[in-house]
């Protein structure tokens, strides 16, 4: 299958995940289903912009109460001439045309009325220092559109909108099962061992592409443990960690990294051909990340194969599973092509994904592009998809993952 037939068939075999209602605490990274409506106006009532004094009329004004925010509104109306210290934030009284600063009020006794009564004297512009009602955002109005992404700031303004849930698009679930024996997860590999490159990689994917890992599991090699892993929550590994957090049962997709070729290890065709899975693409023309597997289980779930190779699996992630993930998410696509500045082998059949970074004079390439290695990917801001027999034409460059 050529790359980008693999690439149009992964978004096509994924339904997007019909919208629910969650807590703002369970919104953050997910899309909006719905506008963002504000249930009630900001602020709610007129009030004091600054601590002073609301005044009515013409100064000096006689200090007739005190509002503080939250505490009791002032009752009545002011009348001209008169004063309620007021705090920032505090509903101003019927009647006040203003609100006079400390900073900007001369404070004394009243020493006509021989009452302990305060007296307040300043300059005030009428209207000046109170926010209306409304007038940041009124009841009623649309701040945000369906598809927004819920950042934290987003989630200050719904909650002070009077927002306590969220309509959103969920983020998918993805469970990933680590393959290989000779697979280890932390500290020096020795003789014969691999470092897992792959399971620390997926999870900033599979978010920037709006869904989350759920859980990872370490596989022994084994058709029996990857049998298990896939069809239910995974048997106890050896070394008895790594389990996925929740059951791969509850995840839209799995992803299944290191098992995907034809050597005695692997064995996930064979496996997904047991539990009766829909093979929907079995291999694909692309350097790296040719062995790479799609499939669906009878209940729906969607399995992507990575093949073991890091880059090999970082390209096959792009192909196959960021564009799932995307399209379950509703997160879109930014479409990008440009110039290729500099040396690049191409091949017959097989489109190639070469690291590049951009540039005045087009994308050009970063080398060390191995499969084994991501090191020119770390380098690179996109992978430039050259298509088979290229000849000089511009070419799509698919996104990175991009830090923090
Ligand atoms: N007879 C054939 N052999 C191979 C083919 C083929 O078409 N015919 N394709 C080759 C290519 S290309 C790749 S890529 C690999 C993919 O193989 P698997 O997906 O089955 O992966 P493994 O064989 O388990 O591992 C390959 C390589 O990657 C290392 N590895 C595995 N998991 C990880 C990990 N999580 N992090 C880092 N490195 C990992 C593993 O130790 C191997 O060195 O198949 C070729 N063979
Ligand atoms: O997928 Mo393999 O070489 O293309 O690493």
């Amino acid at each position: 299958m050529s790359w980008g037939s693999a690439r149009a068939l992964a978004a096509g075999s994924a339904c997007p995940l019909g919208p629910v209602s969650v807590p703002l605490s369970d919104a953050l990274g997910c899309r909006l289903a719905a506008p963002l409506v504000a249930l009630v106006a900001v602020p709610g009532v007129d009030v004091s912009a600054m601590d002073g004094y609301a005044v009515a009329g013409s100064g000096p004004w006689r200090v007739v109460g005190q509002v503080l925010a939250g505490g009791a509104p002032h009752e009545g109306e002011l009348r001209p001439g008169e004063a309620v210290e007021i705090a920032t934030g505090a509903p101003t009284p019927a009647g006040a045309d203003s609100v006079l600063p400390y900073e900007h009020a001369d404070v004394g006794l009243a020493a006509a009325s021989r009452t302990d009564a305060v007296r307040v004297a300043g300059a005030v512009e009428a209207g000046r220092h109170i926010r209306r009602r409304g007038e940041d955002i009124a009841e009623g109005a649309v701040v945000l559109g369906a598809g927004a992404v819920v950042t934290p700031v987003v989630l200050g303004l719904a909650a002070g909108l009077g927002h306590d849930e969220l309509r959103v698009r969920p983020r998918p679930r993805v469970t990933v099962l680590v393959t290989g024996d000779e697979v280890v997860h932390q500290g020096l590999p020795g003789p014969g061992r691999v470092r897992d490159a792959i399971g620390p990689f997926l999870p900033g994917l599979v978010e920037w592409a709006g869904g989350r890992v759920t859980g990872t599991a370490r596989v022994p090699d084994g058709q029996e443990a990857l049998r298990a892993a896939l069809a239910g929550p995974p048997a106890a590994a050896p070394d008895g960690v790594g389990l996925a957090a929740r059951p791969v049962a509850s995840a839209d997709v799995i992803v299944a990294c290191g098992a995907s070729s034809k050597g005695p290890a692997d064995h996930l065709r064979k496996v997904l051909g047991d539990l009766g899975a829909d093979v929907l693409v079995d291999g694909v023309a692309v350097r790296p990340g040719h062995p790479q597997l799609l499939a669906r289980l009878p209940g729906g779930q969607l399995v992507v194969g990575l093949p073991g190779n890091p880059f090999a699996a970082l390209a096959a992630a792009l192909t196959l599973l960021a564009p799932i993930v995307r399209e379950l998410a509703g997160t879109p696509v930014r479409k990008e092509t440009s110039a290729l500045a500099g040396e690049v082998r191409t091949h017959p059949h097989n489109t190639r994904l070469v690291p590049v970074r951009r540039s005045g004079r087009g994308a050009v390439p970063v080398g060390h592009d191995r499969p084994g290695s991501l090191w020119g990917a770390a380098l690179a801001e996109a992978l430039a998809v050259v298509p088979p027999g290229w000849a000089g034409e511009q070419v799509e460059l698919i996104e990175l993952p991009p830090g923090g």
